[in-house]
């Protein structure tokens, strides 16, 4: 525990209260951890302590008074060893030789002697300035790591020259400050690039490590006030700046996946934005495609390449099979496009559920028969005060045994068809010329009562339910690969339709394939919309994979889009 008596009391409780603001940016509970672990350990605390010493040392400007304690140290032990041996000297002797005691002088040794600045090369004597017009030459030595410099060059058309074109916020050259946008490049390690093209120059920097040097004429533009913007997006597609033709620097790029949070930090170029992975320790940003590039139709070739077979449907009243021909499901909601323009980019916010809060609708989606209905069977089973689902209404007559609200709401074939025209239904279809469909008031009801509502639907009705008001989260089913597939589901039964009579079968060859491409088909097309992936193979594990998840949504912060904020 921190005692908070203790000349860092202070410190800690800004560290503690850091924590605090900070939540709202961590993805995990593992971050979370480890940043506590981290920020009220005590090693950092211990350095906290050892700072607040030094600090009461800092007015009384103490200076070394000798500056090689080592060989004062080994000239010590070479006399006491020629001397009469006593216990005092021997203990002495045996301390000078203890690794801590040697690591000690020499570390104090090495801030006596400044030893602690990287040594760097004499400074190349200065280009004959025949160019009278220009005014100042600036000399910068850094030392560069495995990290890239994060600068990147290009040749002004104007004036042919080399000049500096984007530097990379929090990159090696943006944290130096000694090398700003619009400089001239004249020379790098004493080499003269101004004859070279950008292509012949960035391999001589990005295979140079330690101390670059580069000859810069200043850039004479006044420096324009950067702003960090703190806008966080979420990726919508998969972007390899290595296989990008496009990038002005492909080593300059942030290579992210579909669902990765991005910081953007700067918006200033229009064509490319500066941005950073959310939960990344690299501070450096990288080079991402901006929304403009997006109209570009190569952009859209490049990048967002989507197959577009008709996905399979998802069998909401469990009718919808493929072999299935007297059922035609008509879906009110998104009709298949063979155009999409999809945003790139979908602006978020942290969002944690507020206790007296609705919770949010859970969305489960995936091909036809890939276990959805099971694992929302689960589900309910495993906390039926907790879970819950829809009514569906019908047009159907009532069994004997059925209670109306129950199994179904019944309603005539002219009610049920005017909810139709009044867009109430989310999706209905009809069988054995009766109708069935799911309302947007069922969900709404389920919801007020404080449940959390479990939706099994097809994927393109999401796009109706996508609002703060139902904030969905969206779980996509996954079918293993194939092999996988046969294994799992060797007994399993499916219903299937045969003859206008409904009857289990066990899944085919051809199930399995189709279930493959469809689930690869929705991926394609609406895997922006999918917050969570779970692969149903072995049934238990994908079931708790589901429960843990659900759970922690009720409590985590999650990103969600941020027009979801305004009601
Ligand atoms: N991981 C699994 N391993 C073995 N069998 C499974 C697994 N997941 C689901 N099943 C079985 O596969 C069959 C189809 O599952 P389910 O009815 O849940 O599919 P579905 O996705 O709801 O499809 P549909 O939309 O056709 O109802 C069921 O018999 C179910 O028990």
């Amino acid at each position: 525990m921190i005692n908070s008596s203790s000349g860092s009391g202070g410190v800690c409780r800004l560290l503690a209260s850091l924590l605090y603001g900070l939540e709202y940016h961590m993805d995990t509970s593992e971050d979370s951890t480890f940043l506590q672990d981290m920020l009220m350990g005590n090693t950092l605390h211990l350095l906290i302590k050892v700072y607040d010493r030094l600090q009461k040392y800092r007015a009384q400007r103490p200076a070394p008074l000798l500056d090689s304690t080592q060989g004062l140290a080994q000239d010590l032990a070479e006399e006491l060893r020629g001397v009469v041996t006593s216990p005092e000297t021997t203990e002495l002797l045996h301390l000078l030789s203890k690794p801590h005691v040697q690591a000690f002088l020499s570390v104090h040794d090495m801030v006596a002697q400044k030893e602690f600045d990287p040594r760097l090369p004499p400074l190349p004597p200065l280009p004959d300035n025949d160019e009278k017009e220009e005014d100042s030459i600036k000399i910068v030595c850094l030392m560069k790591n495995q990290e890239p410099l994060g600068a990147t060059i290009k040749r002004d058309e104007s004036t042919g020259a080399i000049v500096v074109a984007r530097v990379l916020r929090g990159g090696a050259v943006d944290r130096s400050g000694l090398i700003r946008e619009g400089d001239k490049l004249k020379e790098v390690n004493g080499v003269p690039v101004e004859d070279k093209n950008p292509e012949e120059i960035i391999p001589i920097l990005a295979h140079s490590e330690g101390a670059v040097t580069f000859t810069v004429i200043p850039s004479t533009k006044e420096e324009p006030e950067t702003i960090e913007t703190k806008i966080f997006v979420r990726a919508l597609f998969d972007y390899d700046p290595q296989a990008d033709p496009a990038i002005p620097c492909k080593d300059a790029g942030l290579e992210f996946w579909r669902g990765d949070v991005l910081q953007i930090v700067s918006q200033e170029d229009d064509t490319w934005w500066q941005a950073r992975r959310h939960g990344d320790a690299n501070l450096r940003a990288g080079l991402i495609p901006s929304r403009q590039l997006q109209e570009s139709i190569d952009f859209n070739l490049i990048y967002l390449v989507f197959s577009l077979p008709t996905a399979g449907l998802r069998r909401s009243f469990r009718l919808s099979r493929k072999d299935n021909t007297s059922l035609q499901i008509r879906q009110k909601m998104g009709k298949e496009h063979a155009i999409i323009h999809l945003p790139i980019y979908q602006e978020v916010l942290p969002y944690r559920r507020n206790l007296e809060e609705p919770y949010r609708l859970v969305i489960l989606t995936g091909p036809v028969g890939v276990g959805v209905t099971e694992l929302k069977r689960r589900l309910l089973l495993s906390d039926p005060e907790h879970f819950s689902v829809t009514v569906p209404y019908t047009t159907r007559e009532q069994k004997k045994q059925e209670r109306e609200g129950v199994e179904y709401h019944f309603v005539s074939k002219h009610t049920f068809e005017k909810d139709i025209l009044n867009h109430k239904f989310l999706e209905y279809g009809e069988h054995k010329g009766n109708y069935y469909g799911t309302s947007l008031d069922s969900v709404r009801r389920v919801i007020a009562e404080s449940k959390v509502c479990l939706l099994d639907v097809e994927p393109h009705i999401i796009a109706a339910l996508y609002s703060s008001e139902f904030k969905p989260y969206v779980v996509f089913v996954k079918p293993p690969p194939i092999e996988r597939l046969r294994l799992s589901r060797r007994k399993a039964k499916v219903l299937a339709s045969q003859n206008e009579q409904t009857v289990t079968k066990i899944f085919t060859e051809e199930d399995f394939q189709d279930m493959i491409s469809s689930a690869q088909a929705m991926e394609n097309k609406y895997g922006h919309l999918f917050e969570k992936v779970i692969i149903n193979d072995d049934l238990a594990m994908a079931f708790t994979e589901l429960r843990d998840e659900l759970t922690k949504i009720e409590t985590e912060t999650r990103w969600i889009p941020n027009t979801w904020a305004h009601v």
